[in-house]
């Protein structure tokens, strides 16, 4: 198989549903459920662009005579990292950058983790040769077969939030935190729950290591990474409350399309096939594994453009009110709008940068450069929230008093229509782009994407001081020591009389 169309995303979802439970039911088919069709819907949609003629090469790309979705090629050069960049765009840009977990992004995960998959093999519990516990053999296999098969993967890395203050092993119970209870002649039999998987409407559960394990020993039963189906014997995902809540895509035009939902993994004596398992017991090699393959860059750059992507649908949004209520010769509007453009030009060339100081990496996969990718992961989750809170400056009173497309259709329609136009469109069309920007700027759905903001690449906190970590600041140090001890010449220039 090959890169899949949208229907046989659907059908492989109805045949093998995951666990989903929501609202205290057992979710047998998410392609009909009410609070998951849509969102499957969308997905398939997602797969589909990739066979419109007009995009096929742009978002595939030929091997071993297949075409496969582009964001699973290893990039060996600049032009095939631009390629990808410009998937991504494309694909971005269906959901205006609001679907924050599309495959891409674990496209990207294991794509980086199948190259570098010799990473895997240094782990001590690796069996190199042996056929199914060569862990570089595995991670290297999966990918292919991730590939191939064109799955849809959600992934889960975080404890569930007991206390931060403890390590998982003195939590109330040793199996709160997912760990190893036992190895058996079949793989690993794994116990406990895992904070946070988007997208669990998914094939494939990646559970990879916990961003980092607080473990003092250097071996651990908490440190782990394996790929296993979603609907493997003893797995649930507890979803949260669902945002789409049924209303026609004109009243919620991104909640009734784009709820990618979010769920609690409960992993109840699950079995790991040992041909699944990449990482087991190693802490170090688990606390290292995403920047150990290169996978948090080649995932940040996916990132990146997602995150250019949904800053112009900000300012796309921004400026069709402006122009609907013809506010836009005034100088705080204008600067308002400006912001957004200055976020936008920071954030694209955040990505200019990425790909012009892009170098091979160690496995010969040519990889965006750290720094700018660094530079743009702390900065858009610590900016992001201004861009709801500009939509709403700039709308106003305009951003909540949106009678509803049964509103325009019922009795006080023609008030409505009279009394709800703008300057330069009719209500229908003002009240469709209020809709979307309260989608955007105060719905849950609009809610629930300000705290994606925040978080869904980490804490912001630790991930300031990892850069503090990793930056390499002494030159600027050593520049100002210099400046510091110059001794400039202070001799009076003669006069010249
Ligand atoms: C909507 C959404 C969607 C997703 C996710 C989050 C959200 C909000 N995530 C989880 C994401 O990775 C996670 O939110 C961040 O890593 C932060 O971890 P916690 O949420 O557990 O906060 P946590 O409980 O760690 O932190 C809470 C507060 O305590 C502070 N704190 C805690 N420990 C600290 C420490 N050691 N030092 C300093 N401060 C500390 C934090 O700074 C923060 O203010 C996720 N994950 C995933 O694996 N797959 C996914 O698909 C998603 N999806
Ligand atoms: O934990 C990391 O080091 C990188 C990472 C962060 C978020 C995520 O979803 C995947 C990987």
């Amino acid at each position: 198989m090959a890169a899949i169309t949208g229907q046989q995303f659907l059908d492989r979802l109805q045949t093998h549903p995951p666990t989903l439970y929501i609202d205290g039911e057992r979710i047998a088919d998410p392609t009909t459920h009410p609070s998951t069709r849509n969102m499957c819907q969308s997905l398939a949609g997602l797969y589909d662009l990739q066979h419109q003629p007009d995009l096929r090469d742009a978002l595939t790309y030929e091997e071993n005579g297949e075409r496969h979705a582009i964001s699973f090629m290893p990039p060996r050069s600049k032009e095939d990292l631009r390629r990808i960049a410009e998937a991504h765009r494309i694909r971005a840009n269906y959901s205006l950058g609001f679907l924050g977990r599309a495959p891409d992004y674990m496209n990207a995960n294991v794509m980086a983790a199948g190259m570098g998959a010799d990473y895997f093999g240094q782990c001590e519990a690796s069996r190199p040769g042996s056929e199914r516990r060569d862990f570089a053999a595995n991670m290297r296999r999966y990918y292919e077969f991730v590939r191939d098969n064109d799955l849809c993967l959600t992934h889960a890395l975080t404890n569930p939030q007991v206390n931060r203050a403890k390590q998982a092993s003195e939590m109330p119970d040793p199996y709160i935190a997912l760990g190893v209870v036992e190895e058996t002649e079949e793989g690993v039999v794994v116990r406990g729950a895992r904070m946070m998987a988007t997208l669990p409407i998914a094939d494939e559960i990646l559970v990879f290591p916990s961003t980092v394990l607080k473990e003092n020993a250097d071996k651990s039963r908490y440190a782990m990474g394996f790929g296993i189906p979603t609907n493997t014997p003893g797995l649930s995902f507890q979803c949260r409350e669902p945002i789409d809540v049924g209303r026609d895509p004109e009243d919620h035009p991104l909640g009734s399309r784009f709820d990618e939902q979010d769920a609690f993994v409960i992993f109840d004596d699950v079995l790991v096939p040992w041909e699944r398992v990449f990482l087991l017991y190693d802490v170090e090699l688990a606390n290292k594994a995403y920047a150990g393959t290169d996978a948090v860059l080649h995932m940040a750059y996916q990132v990146v453009n997602l995150k250019i992507a949904k800053t112009e649908a900000f300012l796309g949004t921004a400026q069709s009110i402006v122009d609907a209520i013809g506010s836009g010769q005034f100088q705080h509007v204008q600067s308002k709008v400006a912001e957004i453009i200055v976020m936008l030009e920071i954030m694209k060339g955040l990505e200019a940068a990425a790909l012009a100081d892009a170098e091979p990496n160690r496995y010969g996969v040519m990889t965006p450069a750290r720094g700018p990718l660094d530079a743009a992961r702390n900065y858009y989750p610590a900016n992001h929230a201004r861009l709801p809170e500009l939509l709403q400056l700039l709308g106003a009173s305009g951003i909540i008093m949106m009678p509803s497309k049964a509103d325009r259709e019922g009795p006080l329609g023609e008030q409505i229509a009279k009394y709800l136009q703008a300057g330069r469109a009719t209500a229908e069309e003002r009240l469709k782009l209020f809709r979307l920007a309260w989608d955007m700027s105060m719905s849950s759905f609009a809610g629930r994407q300000t705290l994606y903001e925040r978080y869904f690449f980490g804490d912001p906190v630790r991930m300031h001081s990892a850069l503090y970590e990793v930056f390499d600041k002494q030159p600027y140090v050593e520049r100002i020591q210099a400046f510091l001890k110059r001794e400039d010449k202070r001799e009076a220039v003669a006069a010249d009389d």
